[in-house]
């Protein structure tokens, strides 16, 4: 046999003595996982937390899974090509030459999911990833050669599910969860787990836990977390039943295809990570804990494949071409890092997706494992040794491990370490020096002690050093002179030399004391941080409960429609605020506005200036009014047709009609023919005249009349006309509908001398009579299609979007698809649904973010209403752990500044503030219009659509 090594580097460095017994027949070897074996028994023992926050550098640990031939292979009669003489050998048999290589393992054709399992090392990795590192196991290989049996099991395991199948990720979870629940019994650690699925297809990175995303999503890089994969959808897991729905949602969505040697070939790269986040308690003090951020990937590569072989035309092609320059690309990477001349030169990491996503895997800072897949026939004997050659190569890589953790935390850890070195240091030169100065006798030195935090502290005071360091050289000089003159010399040397000694010793004591203080403030700026946490979580929870109620009592309000409407006609659009009273341009709301200021809360003005944005329609008094169907000042009269067109608007109010005004103090005019209400008027505790406020005092409706009818309309602008036409009648609901007594109703409620119109009043009418009429319009037919709800949302994601708190990341955000978005997702409670309805509930919020595209093409036009730039913190309320974990908690710079948290606190209370005052009036509304109206609006209970299963 001509057999030719191909381990010129030593391919045996990195692998333990090869075991003279195998374990078991189908395994090939066990050996090359020492090394991790002695780290994961050291890091179960929970001080090891403390101690070792790097590990030392460690090789990407590579092993060799031979799959029995196929059917097809069988078939052809391929024979093999591939032997297995044992202790982690491979012989690749090509024609003319054989070449022999060395792994960590190799699995023979006959070895089971569990013996691959149990023996490629992936536990060790899963240990070190419950400890805080990034650990990644991937499998490589020729496509059809078992790459996706070994990762996730055979394709058709749902169907037929068979747990002696399961791939590593199901054996995986298991064992992580085991461990997990092992350290939290023993040491008091908590963990909290999130799983991402993404799938790198045609160079584009598609969410698998979100496919209704159809964009590719960006990979970004970030000098703490490296490359990372920008709003990418997290799931929160709790038991192992999510992370297995993680996995089954996955694999459902992704991308595969048939080939002539893979019937069920991937058509992508794909990769599930588990982030696992700790808190393990500190051993010095009870009230810390330490928090870090550990990793588990898994990833399944497309297979690389020959073109040629494959018989792939069309989008099959382009797919086949894509992958093999990903792989390429991982090729060169893996080529340069495992070259010593080229491993600290260029990487071309950044060349693909798929590299970009592997870099702390491939020569970072995480831990890997290498699972080189091939098939052992004839048949692919080029491809397998193209495969066995990139794991040969990958051997040599070196990663250099780091725990993932808060830098801060990690400089804390560091100089508590110092500390305890210093204090054995000094323990150590203490008893040198006493047993030097008095030749055996103790002398008394000040001892270090540990206070209750934890800390070390100076026993005595400085002037009982100084007393102490008198006394000594007192019993110095009097030794002295008792002694003769042939010693003196020899003991005056020894003196100097005590006393340099002591120097040293005092030196290093102030050392020692200045570190203290320095972990001392460290620690104390820790816990002022996480007491502004809490503080804000609190204030936060409050402001969203606030905004709940709001939201309720905006739901059930009869005068909710009225004010959604105001909205949308008058707002400025994309994110403004929903109850923008201040920019509200009707009468009515003039009307509701000073009614609403004049109450007991003259802080309820909303939103505060500081949010106010620009309106698109400008306030302007009723002199300024534009003339009907023209664009205010400012508003190109395009964009304004547009707009009107698409509001459907009704025409603006002349201008003798719009702002009459509302009565500040007498009216007694009116007062004798309108009903009024009278209200309490103390601004700030002092009593001001009475006001009175009448609802007719908004523009009468005969006034409209004489507005020209809809067929002698010329002249009109077209923006009037297109409002002639009441949304009502484009739904094709027939007046006669209404009931009579709904007619009566609406008759008595608004005006009884008047006859019923269409339910937005026939030409226009006062808001407050629309609204009423509306009203009793919705009760029958529900609200009109344009301002119904959308079938999934809730008014507020419907009508209103709750600006952004300042400062604040939340849930609303999110949904809202507003910039402060990040890739992290508050979750609903999970323990109380099944796993696939948490995953569906998931997907159902993302989803909403998606459809939030707004198909208004005139707000789509508006550029984007310039808002001050709120202080550079992310915060997301406690209690959602998956939120807290992949560093949203992103404390810049400036906000670490206590009186920056302070600001925010403010603005928070200040929303609060508003809210409360909201809410009053909302209720008050409620009340006031309840009492002339019997027309409710019931909120909408949609069902929550049904999880989509596979
Ligand atoms: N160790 C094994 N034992 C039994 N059958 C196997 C084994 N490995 C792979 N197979 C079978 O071989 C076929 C191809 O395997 P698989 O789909 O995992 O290949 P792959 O490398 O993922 O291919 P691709 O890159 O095209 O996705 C499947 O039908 C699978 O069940």
């Amino acid at each position: 046999m001509d057999s030719q090594s191909d381990n010129t580097d030593s391919p045996l460095s990195d692998t333990a003595e090869p075991t003279s017994e195998k374990a078991d027949t189908r395994v090939n070897t066990l050996s090359g996982l020492s090394q991790h074996s002695t780290r994961s028994s050291l890091t179960s023992a929970p001080d090891a937390h403390f101690v070792q926050d790097e590990s030392e550098d460690s090789s990407i640990k590579v092993v060799v899974r031979v799959r029995p031939l196929n059917d097809g292979e069988i078939t052809r009669h391929d024979s093999m090509a591939i032997e297995l003489p044992g202790n982690n050998n491979v012989v690749i048999d090509q024609p003319g030459k054989k070449k022999s290589f060395t792994f960590n393992a190799v699995f023979e054709l006959s070895a089971s999911q569990q013996d691959v399992f149990d023996n490629c090392g992936i536990k060790q990795l899963i240990e070190m990833s419950i400890d805080g590192y990034a650990s990644t196991a991937f499998a490589y290989g020729q496509t059809g050669s078992g790459k996706t049996y070994t990762i996730t099991g055979p394709f058709n395991l749902n169907e037929n599910p068979n747990p002696e199948l399961y791939g590593m990720i199901q054996r995986s979870f298991e064992y992580l969860f085991m461990n997990l629940q092992k350290n939290t019994d023993k040491a008091g650690i908590t963990y909290t787990l999130s799983a991402s699925y993404l799938e790198i297809y045609n160079e584009q990175v598609k969410d698998l836990l979100n496919p209704s995303q159809r964009d590719n999503l960006l990979v970004r890089w970030s000098k703490t977390k490296g490359f990372y994969v920008e709003n990418l959808f997290l799931v929160e897991c709790e038991t192992i039943d999510d992370m297995l729905a993680v996995l089954e949602e996955g694999l459902s969505y992704r991308q595969t295809g048939s080939n002539n040697i893979n019937e069920h070939s991937s058509r992508s790269h794909s990769m599930l990570t588990i982030f696992i986040d700790s808190e393990v308690p500190d051993p010095d003090d009870d009230t810390l804990y330490i928090t870090k951020q550990g990793k588990l990937s898994f990833v399944d590569l497309a297979g690389s494949e020959k073109i040629k072989e494959l018989g792939n035309t069309g989008d099959l092609l382009s797919e086949t071409t894509n992958i093999n320059k990903s792989l390429l690309t991982l090729g060169n990477c893996i080529s340069s890092l495992s070259d010593p001349k080229k491993k600290n030169g260029y990487i071309p990491y950044r060349d693909s997706k798929l590299t970009k996503l592997l870099a702390d895997s491939l020569g970072g800072n995480g831990v890997t494992l290498m699972i080189a897949c091939v098939s052992p026939s004839t048949y692919s004997v080029s491809e397998s040794m193209n495969t066995i050659r990139y794991a040969n190569r990958a051997k040599k890589i070196k990663n250099k491990p780091v725990i993932r953790m808060d830098p801060r935390e990690k400089l804390i850890m560091s100089l508590k370490r110092e500390c305890k070195l210093l204090r054995s240091e000094n323990d150590y030169l203490r008893t040198q020096f006493t047993k030097k100065l008095n030749g055996g006798e103790i002398l008394q030195l000040p001892k270090m002690q540990t206070t209750t935090n934890g800390h070390v502290a100076v026993n005595s005071s400085k002037n009982s050093q100084v007393k102490k360091v008198e006394d000594v050289k007192k019993e110095k000089s009097t030794r002295r002179e008792s002694t003769n003159s042939s010693i003196s010399t020899s003991l005056s040397m020894k003196s100097a030399a005590d006393n340099g000694l002591y120097e040293m010793l005092q030196e290093y004591m102030v050392e020692n004391e200045n570190l203290r203080s320095e972990n001392n403030e460290l620690v104390g700026s820790r816990e002022r941080a996480r007491r502004e946490h809490e503080h804000l979580s609190k204030e936060n929870d409050k402001l969203v409960r606030k905004m709940e109620d709001l939201e309720r009592v905006m739901v059930a309000s009869p005068v909710s429609f009225a004010r959604y409407s105001f909205f949308s006609r008058t707002s400025s659009g994309r994110s403004s605020r929903p109850l923008v009273l201040g920019s509200v341009n009707s009468s009515w709301s003039e009307a509701t506005t000073a009614l609403f200021q004049q109450d007991t809360t003259p802080q309820m003005q909303y939103p505060p200036p500081q949010y106010q944005q620009p309106s698109l329609l400008p306030r302007q008094s009723p002199l300024q009014q534009p003339p009907p169907g023209q664009p205010p000042p400012g508003l190109p009269a395009q964009a304004f047709q547009q707009y009107s067109q698409q509001q459907q608007l009704p025409p603006p109010p002349p201008p003798q009609q719009a702002y009459q005004g509302i009565p500040h103090g007498s009216n007694a005019g009116a007062a004798a023919s309108n009903p009024t209400v009278q209200r309490d008027t103390r601004v700030n505790g002092h009593h001001q005249p009475p006001l009175t406020y009448r609802k007719e005092q908004v523009p009468p409706k005969k006034q409209l009349h004489e507005l020209p009818p809809v067929d002698n309309m010329k002249g009109v602008p077209n923006n009037y006309k297109a409002s002639k036409q009441p949304p009502y009648q484009q739904q094709k609901i027939p007046s006669k509908q209404v009931s009579p007594q709904q007619q009566q109703q609406v008759v008595t409620s608004t005006s009884k001398n008047k006859p019923l119109e269409s339910p937005r009043g026939q030409d226009g009418g006062s808001y407050v009579d629309r609204f009423q009429q509306q009203q009793t319009f919705n009760k029958s037919y529900g609200p009109p299609v344009a301002n119904r709800p959308h079938e999934q949302t809730t008014p507020r994601q419907a009508n209103i979007n709750i600006p952004p708190v300042r400062g604040l990341e939340r849930k609303d955000d999110y949904e809202s698809g507003s910039p402060h978005q990040t890739q992290i997702l508050k979750q609903v409670p999970l323990s109380t649904r099944s796993s696939t309805e948490k995953l569906a509930s998931n997907k159902q919020v993302k989803s909403k973010a998606d459809n939030k595209v707004t198909s208004d093409p005139f707000l789509n036009d508006i550029p984007p209403t310039p808002v001050a730039t709120p202080p550079a913190v992310k915060y997301t309320p406690k209690g959602s752990h998956q939120m807290l974990q992949v560093s949203t908690l992103d404390v810049s710079q400036n906000a670490k500044q206590p009186g920056n948290w302070d600001q925010i606190n403010d603005k928070l209370r200040e929303e609060l503030q508003e809210l409360d005052g909201e809410i009053e009036y909302m209720k008050y509304m409620n009340k006031s219009q309840t009492s002339t109206t019997t027309t409710t609006t019931k909120p909408t209970n949609k069902p929550v659509p049904k999880p989509r299963r596979r």
